[in-house]
């Protein structure tokens, strides 16, 4: 009996372990320019047909390499997160992986069904109803006519477009398509789903029910990779990361510190193409506006100018302008997005609010929005900010002003909480 317990333990573990994906030192190389790709193209099918081909590690005349020697294995029930900034080479690996191109180099190893999620209803036929294409997706996902038809109510049901199942797809939104590629990918029960930021769209309501249905999907043992800008569905989501520069992995581990590492160097990229937008001197200045913005910047206690932010600590938003005459009731407002956040605001504030306008005389002036602890958690932020008359006459506006926020230990929090911690013993034994 305890024989047959430890067997049975130890063919779980073998199972939990099981490598269900191997990429092995995969490399692409793409052309920038669009006439030599095709005749390399060409060059590359003739010598390959002749049987002369040699994959070659040299890059050709306007070529680079989108992805260099890049390895890794997941595992049952495994999340893989993939980050990097824009053109890093994620796509392109997740289109490799998926069997979509081939790499120049290296080898791509997949045990069992594997579903890419690679772009807004991928694989759809715009002209084709919804139901057709469930059925054209879900067979080249690998799926007989019988299963399908026994899982085509799941699927409308997660879907929820309703009536709109009988109409072609091109008339379908953004949405609506990625609603109906994601329940087709789910229902497949794939070993492996690959998913490129298709959870950035949709409403609040469908992305909650992406991730309990991701979730059981996990318990099941199917194997994720997933890519996103948003560094807090990868934390969320996956035990371990990826993180890819310039085609070439940089870190692989643990998602924390894989992420930090990722966050940190975006910080300090950001932090030096910062210093000139704390001054607006490059910003047009209208003659005929009453007033004009002309710095924004961020000071501390003492009153030092500050370009790196901490959460938790006192931070004053300083915002200088120059008014040409006398102007009654002058109220600011801003507001604070994540820059590479799903767009909800993170931060509304309006003068108006607080019950403060203000009657000034031309000059020059300095408005100082005191924030005794910085609320906002370390990510990067895009601040949207006008001054108007009487609340509704915008006098002037800044578009896009970009900051950082630094901070410790706040990777999963969605703001800093000022406190302080105490030990009360109540009674003795
Ligand atoms: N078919 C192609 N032909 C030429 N260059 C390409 C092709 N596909 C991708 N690239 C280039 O390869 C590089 C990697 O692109 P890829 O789309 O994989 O990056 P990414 O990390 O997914 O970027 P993003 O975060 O913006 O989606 C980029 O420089 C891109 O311009």
């Amino acid at each position: 009996m305890t024989i047959s317990i430890a067997s049975q333990e130890i063919s779980e573990q073998q199972l939990d372990n099981e490598v269900v994906l191997s990429v092995e030192g995969v490399s692409k190389k793409f052309c920038r320019d669009l006439k030599r790709s095709l005749l390399y193209g060409v060059q590359d099918i003739a010598t390959e047909l002749v049987g002369i081909r040699q994959k070659s590690e040299k890059l050709r005349r306007d070529e680079f390499w989108a992805l260099k020697d890049v390895s890794f294995q997941l595992r049952r029930g495994e999340a893989l997160g993939l980050v990097g900034p824009n053109g890093s080479g994620k796509s392109t690996l997740l289109r490799i992986i998926s069997g979509l191109i081939k790499p120049d180099s290296g080898f791509v190893e997949i045990k069992g069904r594997i579903a890419p999620l690679i772009a807004l209803g991928a694989g759809f036929n715009p002209i084709l109803t919804g139901r057709e294409n469930i059925y054209a997706n879900m067979s080249i996902l690998g799926l007989s006519k019988k299963e399908i038809d026994e899982r085509f109510e799941a699927v409308l049901d997660f879907a929820e477009i309703g009536a709109a199942i009988d109409a072609p797809v091109q008339t379908y939104s953004s949405g609506m398509a990625a609603r109906l590629g994601f329940a087709c990918a789910i229902y497949t029960e794939p070993d492996i789903l690959l998913i490129d930021e298709v959870l950035a769209v949709g409403d609040i309501k469908f992305r909650a029910k992406c991730y309990r249905r991701l979730a059981k999907l996990r318990e099941q043992g199917t194997s994720f990779i997933l890519v996103s800008h948003n560094s807090h569905s990868i934390l969320s989501i996956c035990e371990s990361a990826i993180y890819l520069l310039k085609g070439k992995v940089v870190t692989v581990g643990n998602t924390d510190s894989v992420v930090d590492k990722y966050e940190k160097d975006l910080f300090s990229n950001e932090i030096k193409n910062q210093a000139k937008l704390l001054s607006l001197t490059d910003k047009y200045e209208s003659k005929q506006s009453d007033l004009n913005i002309t710095a924004l910047c961020f000071k501390d206690e003492q009153g030092n100018l500050t370009r790196s932010l901490l959460s938790g600590e006192t931070t004053y938003f300083c915002v200088e302008f120059k008014a040409y005459k006398e102007i009654e009731n002058v109220t600011l407002s801003f507001l604070i997005q994540e820059t590479f956040g799903e767009s909800e605001h993170v931060l509304c504030i309006n003068t108006q609010q607080d019950g403060e306008s203000w009657d000034i005389l031309p000059g020059y002036y300095e408005i100082q929005l005191k924030m005794p602890y910085l609320g906002l958690k370390p990510s990067f932020y895009t601040l949207k900010l006008s001054i108007s008359k009487n609340l509704y006459y915008m006098l002037d506006a800044v578009e896009s002003f970009k900051f950082t926020v630094e901070g410790k230990g706040m990777s999963q929090c969605l703001f800093y909480q000022p406190r302080t911690w105490k030990l009360v013993r109540s009674h003795n034994i």
